[in-house]
C-alpha cells in the first residue's frame, strides 16, 4: 500500500518529467538523425529504407504507448467482434476515428502497438504538425500524407501521396479523423449550422464529416486497403485524459468500439461515398448515446494485452541516456565555473520550453480556428 502511495507521488515529480521527456527528446533526435541516413538507400532499395524507417518510427512512437500503458497504467479496453479481430494486424486498412480527446492519438497508437503495426501507422495530418520536433520529422520518413485542410490545394498532394502507398511493403492502418479538428461546443453549434443548411440530420457527439479527403482515401488506396475501421472512442465516467496528465502518471479507462467494414461495399461514386460517410457519422453518433446511457459499447470485449516490447524499448533508451546526462551535469557542477552553469540552466530551461511547446500542440485549447474561421469566411 504505501510503495504504491509512494509510487504514484514520484510520477507526479519534475525531476521525473524532466528525465522522461530528456529521454524521449534525445533518443527522438538521434533516431530522426538515423532516419536522415536512410535517404540515399530510398533510391537503391525503397523497400528496405521503408521496413528500416518503420522500426526506426516505432522507436519513438512506443515511448509514447509506454508511457500511456505502463507510467500511467491506462486501461485500453476493445468492443469488437471476435471475427474481425482475427485479421486487425493481417491486413491494411483505413480506420475512421473520432477526435474528441487531447490523448486519441496515444490511444489509437496503444491499439496499433497491441496489433503490431505501430511503425507503419499512418495518418492523414495537418500541416502544422509536420514541425513539431521528433514526432513530426519522423513523420516526413514514414510517409505520411500531410494536408493544409484547403481541398484545393491539398488534392494533389493528397492523391499523390497515397498513391505512393499502392506498394507499402508492412501492413499499415491509415487513420482519418473525418472531422478534420477536435470538438469544441463552438465548432460543433457551427458545424451543425452548416448540417442544417445541407439538410442533414444534426450530430450530437459529432461534428459534421468532411468527405473529401475520406472519398479520396478510399479511392486512391483501393486494391491495397480491404477494409475500414470505424471506431469509436471515449473514456469511462466522463475522464478528459491529458498529456500532462498521463505524464503525472494519472490512470485513465479507454473504451474503443470497431467495426470492420469491407472496402467492397463502399460506393465508388463520389456523391454516394460522402453520403455513406454521413450515415456512418450518424452511426456513430448513436453508439455514443449507447456509451452516454449505459457506460459500455454495443459488442463483446476482445482484448488484446499489452506487450512488453514498448516497455523494453523505453528501458534501452533510459539505460543508455540517462548515465551520460548524469556525468555532464556532474562535471559541469564541479567546473566551478559559474558561467558555464549558467548557460546549462537556461539551456535547460529554454528546452522545457520546447517541449512544452510539443504538449501544448496536444491541447484542445491551444487548437486551430479550423471549423470556425471558414464558415465565418463563407458567411462574409
Ligand atoms: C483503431 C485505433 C486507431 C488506429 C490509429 C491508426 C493510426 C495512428 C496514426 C497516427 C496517430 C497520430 C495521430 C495524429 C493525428 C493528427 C490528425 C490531424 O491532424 S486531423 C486534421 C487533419 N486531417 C483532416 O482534416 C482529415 C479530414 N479532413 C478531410 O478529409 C478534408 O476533406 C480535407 C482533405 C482536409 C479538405 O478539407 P477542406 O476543409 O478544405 O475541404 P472539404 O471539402 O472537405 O470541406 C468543406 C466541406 O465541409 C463542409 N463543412 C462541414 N463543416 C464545416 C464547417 N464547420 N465549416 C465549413 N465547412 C464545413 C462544407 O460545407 C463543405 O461541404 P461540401 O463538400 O459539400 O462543399
Ligand atoms: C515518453 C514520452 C515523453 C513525452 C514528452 C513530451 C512529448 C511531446 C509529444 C508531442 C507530440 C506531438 C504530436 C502531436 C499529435 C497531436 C495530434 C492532434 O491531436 O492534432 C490535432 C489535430 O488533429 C487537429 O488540430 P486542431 O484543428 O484541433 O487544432
Amino acid at each position: 500500500m504505501i510503495r504504491m502511495g509512494l509510487l504514484k507521488v514520484l510520477k507526479t515529480q519534475l525531476l521525473c518529467h524532466l528525465i522522461i521527456c530528456y529521454v524521449f527528446l534525445v533518443s527522438g533526435i538521434i533516431i530522426n538523425l538515423l532516419q536522415l541516413c536512410t535517404l540515399p538507400l530510398w533510391p537503391i532499395n525503397k523497400q528496405l529504407a521503408r521496413k528500416i524507417n518503420c522500426r526506426l518510427g516505432y522507436s519513438i512512437a512506443s515511448q509514447l504507448v509506454a508511457l500511456l500503458e505502463w507510467w500511467s497504467g491506462t486501461e485500453c479496453t476493445l468492443y469488437t467482434d471476435p471475427e474481425s479481430f482475427r485479421l486487425y494486424g493481417k491486413e491494411n486498412a483505413i480506420v475512421v476515428l473520432n477526435h474528441n480527446f487531447e490523448i486519441d492519438f496515444m490511444t489509437g497508437w496503444t491499439f496499433c502497438e497491441r496489433f503490431g503495426v505501430l511503425g507503419s501507422s499512418k495518418v492523414l495530418a495537418k500541416k502544422e504538425l509536420s514541425f513539431v520536433p521528433v514526432i513530426g520529422w519522423m513523420w516526413y520518413f514514414l510517409e505520411i500524407v500531410f494536408c493544409k485542410r484547403k481541398w484545393e490545394e491539398d488534392r494533389k498532394t493528397v492523391v499523390q501521396s497515397l498513391r505512393n502507398l499502392q506498394d507499402y511493403p508492412e501492413f499499415f492502418w491509415f487513420l482519418l479523423h473525418c472531422e478534420g479538428t477536435r470538438f469544441t461546443e463552438k465548432k460543433h453549434k457551427i458545424s451543425m449550422e452548416v448540417a442544417e443548411k445541407k439538410g442533414l440530420p444534426k450530430l450530437k457527439y459529432h461534428l459534421l464529416p468532411r468527405t473529401k479527403g475520406f472519398c479520396v482515401t478510399v479511392q486512391n488506396l483501393r486494391g491495397k486497403v480491404t477494409a475500414v475501421y470505424d471506431s469509436t472512442l471515449n473514456f469511462r465516467n466522463n475522464e478528459m485524459p491529458t498529456l500532462l496528465g498521463v505524464l503525472n502518471g494519472k490512470k485513465y479507462h479507454a473504451d474503443l468500439y470497431v467495426r470492420r467494414i469491407p472496402l467492397d461495399s463502399i460506393p465508388e461514386d463520389e456523391s454516394e461515398c460522402a453520403a455513406w460517410l454521413h450515415k456512418l457519422y450518424q452511426e456513430k453518433d448513436e453508439f455514443q448515446e449507447h456509451y452516454r446511457q449505459t457506460g459500455r459499447f454495443p459488442g463483446p470485449i476482445t482484448n488484446p494485452p499489452r506487450r512488453l516490447w514498448a516497455l523494453v524499448n523505453w528501458l534501452f533508451w533510459v539505460c543508455v541516456l540517462v548515465y551520460p546526462i548524469c556525468v555532464l551535469l556532474l562535471q559541469l557542477l564541479l567546473s566551478g565555473s559559474t558561467f558555464t552553469i549558467v548557460c546549462t540552466f537556461v539551456f535547460c530551461l529554454a528546452v522545457s520550453a520546447g517541449v512544452r511547446w510539443m504538449i501544448g500542440q496536444t491541447e484542445i485549447d491551444k487548437g486551430s480556428n479550423y471549423g470556425v474561421k471558414d464558415v465565418q469566411m463563407n458567411n462574409n
